[in-house]
């Protein structure tokens, strides 16, 4: 079912446009802008009715929209944190904010007013990832705060759909998220009611962990169920991703990726930001 007609005006490309990778300009506003995309190849019997089976791999019909990336402040410098979103302005489409509450995850991090206060010191959109218990009582609030996306674990709420409706009701995206060992195929069909999925390649929980590239299959699998049902909707990996595996992830068909050690690790984040970025456009734009 399509949806949210506000789409591509409010910060999300559409599909299927062309095959031509575009990153529009308006994007560094958080505003993605409506030309382009970008074709994956899927594996062998990944397509539905095409393709060589035989062939190790081919191109499938498949677009995605241009790639965005969000720098993960749980790799920042948490005493200077205005300055750290600062450093990735004009560079970073979203920032991302990882809320974790010391019983989802085994890490406590920051909570809505640090959100509300540096909501008020940047322009960059908020891509909020609640990695919480009880996000059904926490989640909005985050919405109220100004928050673009809100996302949460789909292992923490037992009627994720009406969280969704919560979120979208109250100004932001919704967001589903899968943890590591959570399989995706119980969620596919929520999916029309999401403006994001966010597909953990690590164990929730700690930055600068070590990417796990089998994860990716359910990144295919996403990738699959969204071009088959005309979905809108940003699938976006988060976690080790890095100048090395970000051309596998957008491969797979991720078109958002969160980078916290890869972007605040380095001397120039925003030029880390935009070398990801610029990978994750390759490894699309010529398959
Ligand atoms: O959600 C997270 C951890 O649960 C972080 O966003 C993720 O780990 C990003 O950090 P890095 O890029 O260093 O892996």
């Amino acid at each position: 079912m399509r949806h949210r007609p506000e789409w591509s005006v409010a910060g999300f490309a559409p599909i299927g446009r062309s095959r031509v990778a575009v990153r529009p300009e308006s994007a560094r506003a958080g505003r993605l802008g409506t030309g382009g995309s970008c074709r994956v190849a899927l594996r062998p019997g990944s397509c539905r009715g095409g393709g060589d089976r035989r062939r190790r791999s081919y191109t499938c019909p498949v677009t995605v929209p241009p790639p965005i990336v969000a720098p993960s402040i749980l790799a920042a410098d948490f005493a200077h944190l205005a300055d750290e979103v600062r450093a990735v302005e004009g560079a970073a489409d979203w920032l991302h904010v990882d809320v974790m509450d010391n019983h989802f995850v085994p890490n406590l991090t920051i909570g809505l007013p640090v959100v509300q206060s540096l909501r008020a010191a940047t322009e960059l959109p908020f891509d909020v990832h609640l990695m919480i218990e009880d996000p059904r009582r926490w989640a909005p609030g985050y919405a109220d705060a100004g928050a673009y996306n809100v996302t949460f674990h789909a292992e923490a709420c037992d009627d994720p759909v009406a969280l969704a409706k919560d979120l979208r009701s109250a100004g932001a995206k919704a967001g589903l998220a899968i943890d590591r060992d959570t399989p995706i195929e119980p969620y596919l069909d929520l999916l029309p009611s999401f403006d994001t999925l966010l597909i953990m390649t690590i164990k929730a929980g700690f930055g600068g962990q070590r990417f796990i590239p089998q994860l990716l299959e359910k990144v295919r699998a996403a990738r699959r169920h969204v071009a088959a049902g005309h979905l809108e909707l940003r699938i976006e990996v988060d976690g080790g991703i890095a100048a090395d595996t970000i051309e596998q992830a957008a491969a797979a068909g991720a078109d958002a990726f969160v980078a916290g050690t890869a972007v605040y690790g380095a001397d120039d984040p925003a030029e880390a930001v935009r070398r990801l970025r610029a990978l994750a456009e390759r490894a699309t734009s010529g398959a």
